[in-house]
């Protein structure tokens, strides 16, 4: 049976064959040539004035269902940045998170923290369009890619001014690491059963290049995690769920954050 990442990168794959019908690469190409550079997310997470925290925009994902299906992006990413994240994370896939490219861009608009671009990016397509809608960084998910698709989706983001997230799920996914990588995430995330295991980030920090910023992903709900995970060595921890499952967001952000 096809796991969700499975069936998400298969959804993926015609996605983008239908957007090339629209609106072609070449014209994507054209188009990033006089964006801004990036707002560097490495900077942000080593900024100590700032949490490490890259807060996430989720309205629903395959794990939880409708999270905060009509969450305000602006509201809930302004309260994020007034209270210390470090990087925004917006979810732009539509069909299974319920988000969009109007989200980031929206959320790109009113914050001056960088902002990282969550989907299930497979194709050079996908990287050129990051950055014409704004994004600073982009996640590349090792599960999903080979080792060359790894590098070259990575190389290309850098040579067109992105920084890059890899996310990887379990020690054999390291040998996909390259030189064009900025920060390493751990998924906590188990995507056959969606079980979180916030040990497991600790699992295989020992194991992450020293050079890398280090994420912890996932199932992040309690400030003592993020004590715990930071004294064995992460510098930032992506979360989302915990903080959207409020009605203000911004507010929840700011409360987990009071209690580091
Ligand atoms: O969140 C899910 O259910 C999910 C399922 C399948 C693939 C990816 C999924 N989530 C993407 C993420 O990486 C999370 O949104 C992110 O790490 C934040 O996690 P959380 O704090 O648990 O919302």
């Amino acid at each position: 049976m096809k796991n969700i990442l499975n069936q998400i990168v298969e959804q993926k794959r015609i996605e983008v064959q239908q957007k090339k019908q629209v609106q072609s690469i070449e014209y994507l190409k054209q188009s990033i040539h006089f964006l801004n550079p990036v707002r560097s997310a490495k900077a942000s997470v080593l900024d100590e004035s700032k949490t490490g925290i890259i807060a996430e925009f989720k309205r629903k994902s395959p794990s939880k269902g409708f999270i905060n299906e009509n969450a305000k992006v602006e509201d809930v990413v302004l309260g994020y940045e007034q209270f210390g994240a470090s990087v925004v994370s917006v979810l732009t896939d539509e069909n299974f998170f319920g988000g969009s490219i109007k989200d980031l861009q929206q959320a790109n608009e009113v914050l001056s923290i960088p902002v990282l671009r969550k989907d299930f990016i497979v194709d050079a397509y996908q990287v050129y369009e990051t950055k014409a809608i704004g994004a600073d960084l982009m996640l590349l998910i090792a599960e999903c890619l080979t080792k060359d698709e790894v590098h070259d989706l990575a190389k290309l983001a850098k040579e067109i001014g992105l920084e890059v997230l890899l996310e990887i799920h379990s020690e054999d996914q390291l040998e996909k690491v390259n030189e064009y990588i900025d920060l390493i995430g751990i998924n906590n995330r188990n995507l056959k059963t969606f079980e979180v295991d916030t040990e497991k980030s600790k699992q295989i920090l020992k194991q992450l290049p020293e050079d890398l910023i280090k994420v912890a992903e996932s199932g992040i709900s309690d400030p003592e995690v993020v004590k715990d995970l930071k004294a064995a060595g992460f510098q930032s921890f992506l979360i989302g769920e915990n903080f959207m499952k409020n009605e203000n967001p911004g507010k929840a952000f700011q409360e987990f954050v009071n209690q580091l």
